[in-house]
């Protein structure tokens, strides 16, 4: 009977929480436990109950952070077994399964089975909980036998999902994936996996949960070398951080694309021509003509002093002292030490034949003249004409800024073209100058010696420490094992938590300050946005190339993007990509849907526009209103749009010249419920442009002046694309300049 089924269905709900309600305090106790321990005893002792206590704390803010919706569905299987599927799995002391991790193999079923292919599955249940309690149940019956037992139908757990109202952040979806996002979620790591799908396909979902997919089922692996997740901006980063941790995962690397170079926080590029430009394969040569420019040979001898002795340098021996360090295959300022190391060594011959010669010196001790000769500050400047060390910032900075190294340097591109690169030394580096940094700073190689000193003492600390983690893993995964804990601590894990108390860093942190830190798999999400250069900076990250690359190749807007993911991927991937499709439209309504890529078509852009999961309650509207009034109409209708919205967001998407005037007029109604752009996704009015909205979503949506983002100086048909496809209800455009030609027709008597 449904009522009973409910009931039942209660007190097993109640019977999880308890369970981890338990596995909690459990660890509270051995957490307190081990800090009340303190710092005493040997030092092998304290650095074991450090990686204890590290322990302890994270698998609590996992068992915390599984608290909302910890289970979501039941599989009644053909053997009468049930199956509760839920965020992490859950045994009883004597290892009786309560509940499994929705990664689980098993729980694929969850998400495959249909009734032509049950996959063993009689019936699948979904748990719809409001706090601790089951709300309702809905199932879906595969064995028609079952349906006499009686079942219960609702609206359907993915519709309740989908008309949910946004509140700015995106949410997980582990209770509602569905099968075709399943199959991307669990596809093979290795190699190269393209993700396409039209707009509110749930790429952006599926990368998510496909980075929680594959630290649970590769955790040894990417536990040391980690993840890293690319995205297009900040706001967009801001949008789907609380995502993974919601799945219990917390050692994924996150960065936009202007974050890529430690240290560096770029700012966007505002012309494309500067963006596609910098983003082009050319600029692989102008960077290492940048750094060889570097490497001087004087025009004819130097004569430089050392204690009073005058020594010669001569253009030869320069040359033949660059020649043999660069024979040696390293990075610029690596091999410059061969470069100094020859030149020290010849000057220091010639030192003490003068000295021999005038009598003066013969007893002189040879290293005493090596240290005179590298101290002499006429060495030291001879040497750093012909050869300075340098950074990427400065290599970059200086490049750009002084149009004669320019003009040396770019010598295969046009005065228009160095017209673009150029630019002030202390402008802000933006994001189409971090690939070239990058590209800089692997030619450059460690700025100093004392660097890759530093680097190497690090690395033999960690080997050692890895060393001793092997020594006491037995012991701690037994103990780990009695905690049911099983097979999640390596001997990296341990070396990691063995590390000095202020080095105690994950992977994923020591990876964020590495620029040269080897990732186990990289997910890029709009990755149609992607130019040459960032493609060449991401593949140096993950040089196993195991990648997964979301998105939607219409609805490229950057000038450096791509129009075919194999353009865009065959020098990187050559042919081992795979390419997999999405086909369902979850976020827009079916009316909205269709109008924009009825006017992507009439643009000439070839969309793959997926089918749309429901209709909508209202088609889009179009105001024409007269010149000058379209921020007049907006505040007009901004009541309306509101109500529509009903306590959801409401988002106003404008081209760039519009985006203040809106956002003040709308300030002096709204005051503080206007957001000020990326990152302020908490009002519930936000004004943007087109790539500020960039994989965002809102209830409803405002397109301003749609005919302008169309416009080739403004943006690029994606764009009006990008921003007609933001709605999860209603689309209203308002347009006093003419419209879109594909719009036009479709409202040709609004
Ligand atoms: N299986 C699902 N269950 C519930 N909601 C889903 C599902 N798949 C997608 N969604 C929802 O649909 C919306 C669109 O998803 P997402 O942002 O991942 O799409 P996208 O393909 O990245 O879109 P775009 O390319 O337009 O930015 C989100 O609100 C997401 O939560």
């Amino acid at each position: 009977m449904p009522d009973a089924d409910l009931a039942h269905e209660r007190d097993y709900v109640r019977g999880l929480y308890r369970r981890l309600d338990e596995l909690r305090d459990e660890k509270r106790g051995q957490l307190a436990a081990v800090r009340k321990a303190g710092a005493v005893g040997s030092v092998q002792n304290i650095s074991e109950r450090d990686a204890f206590a590290a322990m302890y704390e994270d698998r609590l803010a996992q068992l915390d952070a599984v608290e909302d919706r910890l289970v979501f569905g039941r599989l009644d299987l053909d053997d009468g077994e049930a199956q509760y599927i839920g965020r992490i799995g859950l045994s009883t002391d004597d290892l009786r399964r309560l509940m499994v991790d929705w990664r689980a193999p098993e729980a694929s079923h969850f998400y495959q089975a249909t009734a032509f292919d049950r996959q063993g599955v009689r019936r699948r249940r979904h748990l719809i909980l409001q706090g601790r309690d089951v709300k309702a149940i809905e199932d879906d019956i595969l064995d028609a036998d079952m349906l006499e037992a009686g079942h219960h139908q609702g609206e359907g757990a993915l519709l309740a999902a989908l008309n949910s109202k946004r509140t700015g952040r995106m949410a997980d979806i582990v209770s509602t994936i569905q099968a075709e996002q399943d199959r991307i979620i669990r596809a093979p790591m290795p190699g190269a996996l393209v993700v396409q799908g039209g707009p509110g396909t749930g790429k952006t979902a599926v990368a998510l949960h496909r980075a929680a997919y594959l630290l649970y089922s590769h955790r040894d692996r990417l536990k040391s070398a980690g993840v890293l997740l690319v995205g297009p901006s900040p706001s967009f980063m801001k949008y789907i951080e609380r995502v993974l941790p919601s799945l219990g995962e917390t050692g994924v690397v996150m960065s936009s694309l202007g974050r890529l170079m430690p240290g560096i926080n770029a700012v966007p590029e505002e012309d494309p021509r500067v963006s596609r430009l910098k983003g082009s394969k050319r600029m692989v040569e102008l960077v290492a003509a940048a750094v060889s420019n570097r490497q001087r040979i004087p025009s004819g001898d130097r004569i430089v002093d050392v204690e009073g002795q005058k020594l010669v340098l001569t253009p030869r021996q320069v040359r033949r002292a660059r020649d043999k360090a660069r024979a040696t295959g390293k990075p610029y300022n690596e091999a410059r030490n061969t470069f100094v190391k020859i030149l020290l060594r010849e000057l220091t011959e010639q030192l003490q034949s003068k000295l021999e010669a005038s009598s003066v010196g013969n007893n002189a001790d040879r290293s005493y003249l090596a240290e005179d000769v590298r101290q002499a500050r006429d060495v030291r400047v001879a040497l750093n004409l012909c050869w300075m060390p340098i950074t990427p910032q400065k290599l970059l900075s200086e490049l750009f800024s002084r149009r004669a190294i320019l003009d040396t340097v770019a010598t295969g591109l046009s005065g228009e073209e160095k017209d673009l690169l150029e630019r002030p030394a202390d402008a802000p580096w933006t994001e189409a100058d971090i690939p070239l940094l990058d590209e800089a700073a692997e030619l450059l190689g460690e700025p100093d010696a004392a660097g890759s000193t530093e680097a190497a003492r690090r690395e033999a600390e960690r080997r050692r420490d890895l060393e001793n983690a092997e020594r006491t893993l037995a012991n701690l995964n037994n103990a780990l094992r009695e905690q049911g804990v099983d097979g999640v601590v390596s001997a990296e894990d341990l070396a990691d938590f063995q590390q000095a108390p202020g080095a105690r860093l994950t992977a994923a942190e020591r990876a964020v300050g590495d620029r040269t830190w080897a990732y186990g798999h990289i997910i890029v999400d709009e990755a149609q946005e992607l130019s040459f250069m960032q493609w060449r900076l991401l593949v140096r990250r993950c040089p196993l190339k195991s990648f997964t690359i979301v998105g939607d190749i219409a609805q490229t807007s950057s000038a450096a993007g791509a129009s075919s993911w194999s353009a865009a991927l065959t020098p990187f991937f050559g042919d081992r990509w795979q390419l997999e499709e999405l086909t369902v439209n979850y976020r827009t309504p079916s009316q909205i849907a269709e109008s924009a890529a009825r006017m992507a078509a009439a643009a000439g852009l070839t969309v793959s526009a997926p089918k749309a999961v429901r209709e909508g309650q209202w088609p889009p509207i179009v105001d024409r209103v007269g010149a000058g009034t379209v921020v007049e109409r907006l505040v007009a209708v901004m009541p309306e749009e509101l109500e529509a919205a009903d306590g959801g967001l409401v988002a106003v998407i404008a081209p760039e010249e519009l985006v203040d005037s809106a956002r003040n007029a709308l300030r002096e109604v709204y005051g503080a419920r206007v957001g000020a752009g990326a990152g302020s996704f908490d009002q519930d009015i936000v004004v943007i442009d087109p790539r500020e909205a960039k994989g965002l979503e809102f209830d409803a949506v405002v397109v301003l002046e749609p005919g302008r983002l169309v416009d080739e100086h403004h943006g690029r048909v994606g764009d009006l694309y990008v921003a007609m496809t933001r709605p999860t209800q209603r689309l209203r455009l308002i347009a006093a300049d003419p419209l879109p030609a594909g719009i036009e027709a479709q409202f040709a008597d609004a």
